[in-house]
């Protein structure tokens, strides 16, 4: 079984940013979450990517790598995988199978046995990650839901992932993505803040991903997340 199966809530951090006040990533790994995802659009190196995998890696939580570029890629022990970004709704196909062409083409040293991909639904237009893969985010929810289904079913992907990065996100629209999907894990990220974000959003979907929310208000307000995704998977589980 994948890791990710069992996952309520992963927190995502950005390595162009810093922690909160004099919070650390043993802070971050307490709070709850069931994993770290180590990414961002902007402002990405290899050297930023490596400092905070290597730190995160220390303490006792899965840690993925998820690059936005195939020069952030770092390799090393001290992390659990790599999920890779296709996007979906890209404009430009680069986003879809370019830069895997060209990561697989100059990096030798891709571990296949950890490498699992993330099938995207960019959704916030104003979202660097909108502007970066020219996404076009424009969905009504029976074209989120088409899209979803597109990715389980023709391509094969066991992550779907609805992207509000910066926003809380159309719980229609995510609820349309959860209803159609099979077996496929629904990661829903963008906007979660506090317990009734988290809550409504873990609702429907699978896994929620909490971001800019550890940078800029740390860690207590991160656990707040954690239970909401929690009570609203327990609350599932008895329906
Ligand atoms: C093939 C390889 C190795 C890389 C390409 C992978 C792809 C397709 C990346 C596309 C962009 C993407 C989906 C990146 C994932 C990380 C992400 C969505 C970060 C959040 O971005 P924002 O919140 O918009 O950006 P900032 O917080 O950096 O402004
Ligand atoms: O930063 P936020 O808005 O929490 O979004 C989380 C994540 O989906 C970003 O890739
Ligand atoms: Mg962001």
């Amino acid at each position: 079984m994948s890791d990710w199966a069992d996952w309520d809530h992963i927190t995502k951090i950005d390595p162009d940013k810093t922690l909160y006040a004099d919070e650390t990533y043993e802070d971050v790994a307490a709070t709850g979450t069931d994993a770290i995802e180590v990414g961002g659009t902007t402002g990405m190196t290899e050297e930023k990517m490596k400092r905070v995998v290597d730190a995160c890696g220390k303490h006792d939580i899965p840690v993925y790598i998820e690059p936005s570029n195939p020069a952030s890629v770092v390799h090393s022990d001290r992390h659990d995988g790599y999920l890779i970004p296709v996007v979906m709704n890209a404009g430009d196909v680069t986003w879809i199978t370019g830069a895997h062409k060209e990561w697989i083409r100059i990096d030798d040293e891709i571990d296949w046995s950890r490498t699992f991909t993330e099938a995207y639904i960019v959704m916030n237009p104003d979202a660097s990650v909108a502007t970066y893969t020219q996404a076009n985010c424009d969905l009504e929810a029976d074209e989120v839901a088409a899209y979803a289904e597109a990715a389980e079913h023709l391509l094969g992907q066991e992550i779907i992932y609805v992207e509000y990065s910066g926003m809380l996100g159309d719980t229609e629209k995510v609820a349309a993505a959860a209803d159609i999907l099979d077996e496929a894990t629904l990661f829903y990220g963008g906007g979660i803040h506090d317990y009734d974000s988290a809550r409504t959003m873990a609702e429907h979907a699978d896994t929620i991903v909490v971001g800019d929310l550890v940078h800029d208000e740390g860690v207590e307000a991160v656990r707040e997340t954690v239970k909401g995704a929690q009570d609203a998977k327990a609350a599932k589980a008895t329906e």
